[in-house]
């Protein structure tokens, strides 16, 4: 888990749904200014994803933290980053990779009849580094 404060996200919503999990994966940042990382090395990332709407479904989830956690993890575990196709013309960089598991969880909460909104997605790379990814307005549209 992350073992750390989460950044609370303002919003209205009746509910709001928090989920952690994991990863190992590789990946590699092929720029000149990306020093070390730019050799193939891997990490255990840590994620937390917010999850927020007015409405439950007809058992009573805002959505089943199971599929928040299927979604990414079938995904991602013990793959290299940089061959999946959302990273062929981009790096997979803790900010990039962020959005993209926002989009992931958005596109499946769109798909529900409650409808809630993926509020937040923090993608801890190392002990020391991570990043909030949070959805501007247009954006959830
Ligand atoms: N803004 C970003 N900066 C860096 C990213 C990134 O995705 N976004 N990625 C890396 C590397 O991939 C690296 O794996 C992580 O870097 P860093 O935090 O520097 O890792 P360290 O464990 O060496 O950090 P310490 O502070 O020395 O513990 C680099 N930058
Ligand atoms: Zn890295």
């Amino acid at each position: 888990m992350m073992q750390q404060f989460y950044p609370a996200v303002p919003h209205e919503f009746r509910f709001e749904l928090n989920k952690d999990l994991n990863f190992s994966a590789a990946h590699f940042i092929p720029s000149e200014d990306a020093g070390q990382c730019k050799e193939m090395h891997g990490h255990t990332y840590f994620v937390n994803v917010t999850v927020g709407g007015d409405e439950l479904d007809a058992i009573g989830f805002l959505i089943d933290f199971k599929s928040i956690k299927k979604a990414i993890h079938k995904k991602y575990d013990h793959s290299v980053l940089n061959n999946h196709p959302e990273f062929e013309n981009k790096f997979p960089t803790t900010e990039l990779l962020a959005q993209q598991i926002w989009q992931s969880i958005q596109d499946i909460l769109q798909a529900t009849a409650n409808k809630p909104t993926c509020l937040q997605v923090i993608v801890r790379e190392t002990p020391t580094s991570y990043v909030v990814y949070r959805p501007r307005k247009e954006d959830l549209l």
